[in-house]
């Protein structure tokens, strides 16, 4: 089963074979997340040659994934994006990624991959990845657009975040032990008036009522 996590792409060491269509999306995704990326391939796109001119995090290395020292390539990969379509290649290249303890992304094979690049989105500081894990693309897309529409019309969320992350950082300058501060986040959100104020999309008011609760706490006026 696969798991659905965030990673910061910084921490990241990304290897792509195939400087086509696909890998040229996924070597850019990574690179513009802040990853360090190779890109292996016998041909590489005029967007990949430009990127690599521009950035030092990028490095493009002309050859043939089937003859070329892989483990070389692959001895500090955390992640190995597969995006050829030769068959032997993909073969060679799994193997070569397993040995040397990289996670695989294989762009021609949905079931056989470890790692899933999601579709994606952004909307007001709430982001969302949708898979179908290969299924249908093209529905995993439509889903976003629902989910995406959903969120831009919802005012009581947005308002939520905006004081509620407001709260935290308030609170971990107030409380500093970490396990005062855990239930604190509950009985804001049990509060009728914060809820109240979120509703309206006030969120000078959602924030008053946070602090008033998060002083009585720090002050010592509550249990
Ligand atoms: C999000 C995005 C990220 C990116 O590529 O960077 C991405 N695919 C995108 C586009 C796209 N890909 C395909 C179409 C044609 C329509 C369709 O597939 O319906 C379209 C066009 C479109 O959707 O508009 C074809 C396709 N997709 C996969 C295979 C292999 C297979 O099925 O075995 C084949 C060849 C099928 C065949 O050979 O027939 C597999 C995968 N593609 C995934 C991600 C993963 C989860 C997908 C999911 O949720 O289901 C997964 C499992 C693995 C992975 O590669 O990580 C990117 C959006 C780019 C953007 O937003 O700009
Ligand atoms: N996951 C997805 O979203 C998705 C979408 C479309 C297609 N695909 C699949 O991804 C694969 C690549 O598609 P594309 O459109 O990028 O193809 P493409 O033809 O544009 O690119 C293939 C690249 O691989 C390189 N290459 C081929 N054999 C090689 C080898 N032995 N060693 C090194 N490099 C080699 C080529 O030089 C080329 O740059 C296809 O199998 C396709 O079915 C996946």
């Amino acid at each position: 089963m696969r798991l659905p996590l965030w990673i910061e792409a910084k921490a990241l060491n990304v290897v792509v074979f195939g400087g086509g269509k696909v890998g040229t999306r996924r070597a850019l995704k990574f690179l513009d997340a802040g990853a360090r990326v190779t890109v292996v391939s016998l041909e590489f796109s005029d967007e990949l040659l430009k990127a690599a001119s521009a950035s030092d995090r990028l490095c493009l290395i002309k050859g043939d994934a089937r003859t070329i020292d892989l483990d070389s390539i692959l001895k500090d990969a955390h992640i190995v994006v597969i995006a050829v379509p030769d068959e032997e290649a993909r073969r060679i290249i799994w193997e070569a990624a397993k040995r040397n303890n990289a996670l695989v992304n294989d762009a021609t094979d949905a079931e056989a991959t470890e790692v899933v690049v999601p579709y994606e989105a952004s909307v007001n500081s709430i982001r969302v990845a949708v898979t179908t894990e290969g299924k249908s693309g093209v529905t995993a897309r439509h889903a976003l657009q629902k989910i995406v529409k959903l969120l831009e019309n919802d005012r009581e969320l947005a308002t939520m975040l905006e004081a509620l992350w407001w709260a935290k950082r308030y609170m971990k300058s107030v409380i500093p032990d970490g396990r005062a501060r855990f239930p604190i986040y509950f009985e804001i959100e049990r509060d009728p008036r914060f809820m109240e104020a979120v509703r309206r999309g006030d969120v000078e008011e959602a924030k008053r009522v946070a602090k008033e609760i998060i002083d009585a706490h720090a002050a010592g006026r509550k249990p």
